[in-house]
């Protein structure tokens, strides 16, 4: 479950990857991918030669948009940016994001990949159910099989793999299971009394993620209507309507920092909209009055700028070798300085988007409640900025890079470009965790695209088949 935004990134986040020493996952190796699983519904309107249709993925914006996110579009243009397919030929602009569903309805994974394939005699999904360990063949460093613990009666049962097995947890749950399997940093793990299988120091370091802040901001608010039968008529008859749509929360914008050129197209801050859903209603009667601003017919709306390209480092560790247990997560978000200054700035943009004239229209004016134990400084300034971001940060759901894709050199690499884990036969991780580097945007298309490239790698040693290549 997640906010459907579909963005791909950077091309220079997968120049990026293949620079660290990743052959096969440069963009123009990994578009493809992209395209493989997309079916644009708004293809025609998007950049040519960047989307592609048929796919079992649909992609495209919700039918409707409430009037404020024009006029954020219209503030991004007034500032002197672009409105444009943030995921095509260049990176920095404004949009109403594309976003993975169809009919004005979400559209998981769930429903896109697995759904289709539930009578396949080789797929099995058992519910309710937690891997707790892989099974590793110690003397051959070969994974076998997994041990999976059932929560509808309790008992654990181990399952064989023929081929190879395939760990897909994500940034969290990845690296928790090669640890609680014996595969990671030797100390960390005898600490917590698992035994060693392969000493392998990169798991569950590089956890990373984007770092955001709200900035709230007061407008004045005459056209929001809470939901009610009418509008849910609306939706079940036509697909249209405030039920098919997320408010503002559907534009984005990728901007650069005053730290990075602009000439690069290389963005640092990704912006993100808030606080402008249709209300939830009390009776559902049509004409109910709004409930969600302040009496006053003014309402609190967020801009929230994300640092992309994050500077800080957390870690993931075992608390116990109970698998059913949290791991502890070291997220040290902000410990690295640029990391600061680069939200601050993101903060400065964003009120300056409040200060366009399209947004004047909405009366939008900063919300100066100082933030708690900030209230010394002068509200507005660098450090006050500095302590708010320290105080209220918002970390937004993108965690990748706790089993890091790198070369056998390279000391923190957990898998190779091949996404097999290094001195573990047999064995893959297929999620965000192999993110070397978080993408410029919302993580799940690029999870897509990696599930894609790996399913071709995984038919490459298997059956033999060659990569899908329509490109
Ligand atoms: C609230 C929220 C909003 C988001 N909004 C967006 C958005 O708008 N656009 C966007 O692109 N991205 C968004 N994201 C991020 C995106 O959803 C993630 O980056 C993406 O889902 C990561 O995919 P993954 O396969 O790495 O991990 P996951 O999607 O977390 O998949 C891991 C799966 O493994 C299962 N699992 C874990 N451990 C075990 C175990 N031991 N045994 C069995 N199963 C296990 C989990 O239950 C889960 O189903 C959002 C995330 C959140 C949380």
């Amino acid at each position: 479950m997640n906010g459907m935004m579909y963005m791909r990134g950077s091309r220079h986040d997968f120049d990026g990857w293949a620079k660290m020493g990743n052959p096969g996952w440069s963009y123009q190796d990994v578009l493809p991918y992209f395209l493989k699983s997309e079916d644009n519904h708004q293809a025609t309107i998007m950049d040519a030669g960047y989307h592609g249709v048929g796919g079992p993925l649909p992609v495209g914006q919700f039918p409707y948009h409430p009037p404020l996110s024009h006029a954020i579009l219209q503030a991004g243009l007034e500032l002197g940016y672009q409105v444009r397919d943030l995921n095509g030929a260049l990176h920095t602009g404004f949009a109403i994001a594309q976003t993975m569903s169809k009919n004005g309805s979400r559209f998981s994974s769930a429903r896109a990949f697995l759904r289709p394939a539930k009578d396949r005699a080789n797929l099995h999904v058992m519910l309710n159910s937690t891997v707790t360990r892989v099974l590793i063949d110690p003397k051959k460093k070969a994974a076998y099989g997994v041990e999976v613990y059932s929560g509808t009666d309790g008992r654990t049962i181990s399952i064989n793999a023929r081929h190879e097995v395939i760990v897909s947890g994500g940034a969290v749950a990845s690296p928790q299971l090669l640890l609680l399997s014996g595969v990671g940093p030797k100390e960390d793990l005898r600490s917590v009394g698992v035994p060693v299988v392969h000493d392998l120091p990169g798991v569950g370091r590089n956890l990373h993620n984007h770092v955001a802040f709200f900035v709230n901001f007061r407008i004045n608010d005459t056209s929001t209507t809470p939901l009610n039968w009418a509008t849910a008529m609306e939706y079940l008859l036509f697909r249209d309507g405030l039920m098919s749509g997320t408010g503002i929360s559907e534009v984005t914008a990728v901007l650069p920092s005053k730290y990075v050129n602009p000439a690069d197209d290389n963005p640092d801050l990704q912006f993100f909209f808030g606080g402008y859903l249709a209300d939830c209603a009390k009776t559902g009667q049509v004409g109910e009055k709004s409930g969600s601003g302040e009496g006053d017919g003014r309402r609190v709306v967020n801009m929230i700028p994300a640092v992309l390209h994050p500077k800080s480092r957390g870690q993931l560790k075992l608390k116990s070798s109970d698998p059913l247990a949290h791991p502890a997560i070291y997220a040290r978000y902000l410990s690295h300085p640029d990391d600061v200054a680069v939200l601050v700035d993101g903060i400065k943009i964003a009120i300056r988007i409040s200060e366009t004239p399209a947004l004047r229209k909405y009366g939008m004016e900063l919300d100066r409640t100082p933030t708690m134990g900030c209230e010394d400084l002068e509200f507005g300034c660098d450090a006050y900025w500095e302590c708010a971001v320290r105080r209220n940060t918002g970390p937004e759901n993108h965690q990748a890079g706790s089993c890091r894709m790198g070369p056998p050199s390279d000391p923190g690499a957990v898998v190779d470009a091949e996404l097999r884990v290094h001195g573990i036969d047999r064995l893959r991780v297929v999620d965000a965790s192999v993110m070397p580097a978080v993408t410029s945007g919302n993580t799940n298309a690029p999870v897509v695209m990696i599930a894609e490239k790996a399913s071709d790698m995984i038919k490459a040693r298997w059956v033999g088949r060659k990569p899908w290549s329509k490109w």
